[in-house]
């Protein structure tokens, strides 16, 4: 599949509760399609909203989404969301509600997959019955056997025990392995992303700080440990000096000076990660396929 599964532009949101004040703002990047991509970030980032927005739930304040090319409502056919709060009916059972969804799904419904995913659970339990890991499991069944091109899913993972995650994790690579879904995934557990997602996002405050391949972004990265020195000319994300040893993340801008007597090490996501949300201050990084303006220039030239 080639294209862009999301693409925003200039992305703002506020909510009238809060008064106007921006919970998105000025966010532009794209998620090409056939990705598997992790959106992190801290409590309140706005990753939720993004997730709401890109579903066709909310309407930007600001700036423009595509979905598979289409408004959010247009592509909604083509998509499932899973909410962090899982709505289901609770007065159905477990098999009434995979009905549904093959009711509202006439064209694209894989019974095989939903059932794949509800096997362990009992078919005439109500849905009001279902512990919160069994919900999701239900949840996720419902997304998957839409067979959607894209699939945005809030905190999957959250109330699932380890086994159940390791399952449906892998019914995840799976669907999109064989069917070039793309899946966007939130998640705090970086270990369960690390594996898994070949795709970063990384909100913070609202804006987009990383985005990109997560190998290439890893790669753009160097740590730095050593006698304390001239960081120039890299992009310094994070330095801290202990007496005259110091730790730094950069962005490198050329080769690391041989004579500084620095040992460079790639950093690990979960390193890359907490260096940024640490210094709110260094600049963003979209990898070329992640930055809306590349294609704008590209076109241009
Ligand atoms: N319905 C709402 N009305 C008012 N403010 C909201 C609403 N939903 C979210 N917010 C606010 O918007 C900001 C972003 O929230 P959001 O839920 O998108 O963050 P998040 O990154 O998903 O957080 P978490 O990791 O805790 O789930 C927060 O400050 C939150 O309080």
């Amino acid at each position: 599949m080639t294209g862009a599964a999301i693409e925003a532009v200039g992305l703002g949101m506020t909510y009238r509760s809060r008064g106007g004040s921006r919970v998105l703002r000025d966010c532009s990047f794209r998620l090409p399609a056939g990705r598997v991509c992790a959106l992190v970030g801290p409590n309140g980032a706005g990753k939720s909203t993004l997730l709401a927005i890109a579903a066709g739930f909310l309407r930007p304040a600001e700036g423009t989404v595509r979905v598979l090319g289409l408004t959010p409502p247009d592509a909604r056919a083509r998509m499932a969301f899973v909410a962090q709060d899982k709505p289901l009916y609770p007065q159905l059972t477990v098999t009434e509600t995979l009905w549904a969804g093959a009711e509202l799904n006439p064209a694209s419904w894989d019974q095989d997959t939903a059932e794949r995913i509800t096997e362990p659970l009992p078919g005439g339990a109500k849905v009001r019955t279902l512990s919160g890991g069994q919900r999701t499991r239900l949840a996720l069944a419902l997304a998957l056997g839409k067979r959607p091109e894209l699939l945005l899913l809030d905190e999957p993972m959250a109330d699932l025990d380890p086994l159940a995650r390791h399952q449906l994790m892998g019914a995840l690579m799976a669907e999109s392995a064989e069917h070039g879904t793309t899946i966007v995934m939130s998640s705090h557990i970086l270990t369960e992303l690390e594996g898994a997602c070949d795709y970063l996002l990384l909100v913070d405050g609202g804006r987009i700080r990383l985005g990109g391949e997560t190998d290439d972004l890893i790669a753009a990265h160097t740590l730095l440990t050593g006698p304390v020195g001239d960081l120039a000319p890299h992009t310094v994300v994070e330095s801290r000096t202990t007496g005259r040893q110091l730790t730094a993340l950069v962005r490198r801008e050329g080769p690391v000076d041989a004579s500084a007597g620095w040992e460079t090490a790639e950093p690990s996501l979960e390193e890359l990660l907490l260096a940024h949300l640490r210094s709110p201050d260094a600049p963003p990084l979209l990898t070329p396929s992640a930055d809306t303006r590349t294609r704008e220039a590209v076109s241009a030239a």
